[in-house]
């Protein structure tokens, strides 16, 4: 994975200016060595809350420290805290620090939007959840969160419900050659292999509105309470929860339900970071011209990509994939 790419635009490695000898000892960044490690489980409106390390029961509600500036400061994010941190009702501690981020899922809000935001921090896989039928699948919008994997540093597992309603071979199929991990599930059996999935982990899920995602969210968390079946409700969106909150997995793990997000905008994600996904074509594609989008002829009519199928050292079907994720970067099936 793409690991270096996405380090380097990570914006919450906060730096401690080195110290100039004019400068007045006050102003200098103070150590919180007694700080406590947490977890950021939800924010609202520049409240974080964030659940103690040591103790994933306790919850403490806390604002950022003035010396983090506007330092985004996301769910999933591993911070330090002081002061208060019992997690009484009205007290409030302190976020003084943000360690490096392990992942970062990232979105753009459109295709032509040049910010992106980070949604959730350090999930190591994120399960894109997709009912087999009603709704049925769709692809693009797959692809487009398996390039945001490949991209953040995050572990793709598809996650197919309503077994019941039909058969998940077609579409595995499509998804063979990039191995893609999946569970297959339908709410009227077990979910064992969910839970095997989910065990000891920090899983980020997302899905379209009625794939049945708060089902599966409520039979693996069952205090989460999450509404299902109000798919037609007239206003529904409007007044729920839009922003990502992680749930505590009663079998150990964590998972981060992101309500809000059904679209990915993958602006900020360039042709040669997919690539870098696929091993068998990273190399080859450094001798690209450059700004080679890799799609090949007629786009890239000088992409050097088919020359390693050709070669042997990769399978066509490969190719085929990765240039089916390079054209969903670019498309508008959200
Ligand atoms: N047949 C069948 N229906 C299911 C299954 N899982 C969920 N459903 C139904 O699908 C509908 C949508 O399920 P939800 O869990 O609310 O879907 P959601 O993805 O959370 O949708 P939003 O709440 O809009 O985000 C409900 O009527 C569920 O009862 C399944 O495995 N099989
Ligand atoms: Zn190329």
């Amino acid at each position: 994975m793409a690991r270096r790419d996405w380090r380097r635009l990570d914006e919450s490695d906060v730096r401690v200016r080195p110290g100039k000898g004019s400068r007045p000892r006050s102003k200098r960044r103070p150590a919180h060595t007694d700080a406590v490690p947490a977890m950021v489980v939800s924010v609202d409106r520049g409240r974080w809350r964030c659940a103690v390390e040591a103790d994933p029961g306790s919850v403490v509600t806390a604002m950022r420290a003035r010396e983090l500036g506007r330092t985004p400061i996301v769910v999933g994010d591993r911070v330090r805290l002081v002061g208060d941190v019992s997690g009484r009702p009205d007290t409030l501690a302190r976020i003084v620090g943000v360690e490096e981020r392990d992942s970062v899922l990232r979105r753009t809000a459109d295709d032509t939007d040049p910010f992106e935001r980070v949604v959730v921090a350090n999930a190591e896989q994120l399960l894109i959840v997709t009912s087999l039928a009603d709704p049925a699948p769709r692809t693009g919008f797959i692809d487009r969160c398996l390039v945001a994997c490949y991209t953040g540093g995050l572990q793709p597992v598809l996650c197919l419900t309503k077994a019941d309603l039909a058969t998940p071979d077609g579409l595995l199929a499509s998804y063979a050659d990039l191995e893609v991990p999946f569970v297959v599930t339908r709410h009227d059996r077990d979910v064992p292999e969910l839970i095997d999935v989910l065990h000891d982990r920090v899983s980020a899920l997302v899905g379209h509105s009625g794939v049945g995602k708060s089902t599966l969210v409520n039979r693996v968390v069952p205090e989460a309470g999450l509404a299902t079946g109000e798919v037609s409700a007239v206003g529904k969106g409007r007044h729920t929860s839009v922003s990502a909150v992680a749930l505590p997995l009663p079998c150990g793990g964590w998972v981060i339900d992101t309500p809000g997000l059904r679209s990915f905008g993958l602006a900020h994600v360039t042709p040669d970071e997919v690539v870098a996904a696929f091993p068998e074509f990273a190399e080859a594609a450094e001798e690209c011209p450059s700004n080679c989008g890799h799609l090949g002829p007629p786009d890239d009519p000088g992409c050097v990509l088919d020359d390693v199928v050709t070669s042997g050292a990769a399978r066509r079907s490969r190719l085929v994939s990765l240039r089916r994720l390079l054209a969903s970067r670019a498309g508008t099936d959200s």
